[in-house]
């Protein structure tokens, strides 16, 4: 083969297991690299179906983005190839699966302080870094979120969303809730949405539910715009502040990333952070 062009990989190079999970626009099988006996997630999409979803761009952005991302808080995408009918993600292994399935099976549906602002600091780091290399993410909820056996939390699906069939939020509206003021309005927006989007994580993660979710669309929308933000009692007074901070009409008061970070909520209830 010739050296320096990348080794181009097809389906004859690893042996598909067991199904992981199936999503809107395929399924996600445990794999194995034939030569090296590496372990992966492979996701496997039918083309047709994304081109019926009109989705096959989002896909390649996601391709595109996500292969040049390597942090510990961002799923690898390590390669990816096609054959006449099928695209083939592989993908880093989070056994855990999708955070939102473990948010709705905690003790009363939510997440001590400890576990939430863990979980906060980690995806705060992982934006951190995508920011820091020009990437918005856009679509935080916590079915984006992936979870390993070592209990640390991985930001995967830079394209579009998929959801794990078992798990999938009732209304597909899910991400309305986590849409900022800006893009409800339709206005012009910035790398201030995922601090946007990582406030509406945070209260999830601690209350259990998103901040302005409604029966439908145009009222979950008002409640977006008109920004009342209630919390139960139990939501302590630092955590009101971070949230706060991050869920601010105006993109330029949001608080930065590296603020979230070092916030005395994240100090005081994550062991080392860093
Ligand atoms: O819990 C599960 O679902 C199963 N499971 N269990 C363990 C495990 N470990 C890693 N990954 C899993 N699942 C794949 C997660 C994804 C990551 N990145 C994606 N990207 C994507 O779907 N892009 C995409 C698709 C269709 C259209 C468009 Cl526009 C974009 S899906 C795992």
């Amino acid at each position: 083969k010739a050296y320096g062009k990348p080794y181009d990989w097809g389906k004859n190079d690893f042996e598909l297991g067991s199904s992981l999970g199936r999503g809107k626009f395929g399924r996600v099988y445990l794999a194995r690299e034939k030569r090296s006996k590496f372990m992966v997630a492979m996701k496997v999409m039918f083309k047709s179906e994304l081109v019926g979803g009109r989705v096959e761009k989002q896909v390649l952005r996601e391709i595109e983005i996500q292969s040049h991302l390597k942090h510990p808080n961002i799923l690898r995408l390590y390669t990816w190839f096609h054959d006449e009918r099928r695209i083939y993600l592989a993908l880093e292994i989070a056994s855990e699966g999708e955070l939102y399935k473990h948010l709705k099976r905690a003790p009363n549906g939510r997440f001590e302080d400890q576990r939430a602002a863990k979980y906060t600091y980690q995806v705060a780091n992982a934006l951190h870094y995508c920011h820091l290399n020009n990437v918005i993410h856009r679509d935080l909820k916590p079915e984006n979120i992936m979870l390993t056996v070592g209990d640390d939390v991985k930001l995967a699906d830079f394209g579009w969303a998929i959801h794990a069939v078992s798990n999938k939020r009732k209304t597909m509206c899910g991400t309305l809730d986590y849409l900022p003021p800006e893009m409800v309005e339709g206005h012009s927006y910035d790398m201030s949405v995922d601090q946007w989007c990582l406030g509406i994580l945070c209260y999830e993660f601690l209350v259990g539910s998103p901040p302005f979710e409604a029966a439908d669309t145009e009222k979950t929308y008002e409640k977006i715009k008109k920004l009342n933000l209630i919390f139960p009692k139990h939501v302590t007074a630092k955590a009101k502040h971070l949230i706060s901070k991050l869920l601010q009409k105006e993109h330029k008061s949001r608080i930065t990333l590296v603020e979230v970070m070092q916030h005395p909520w994240i100090k005081e209830n994550v062991a080392h952070p860093g």
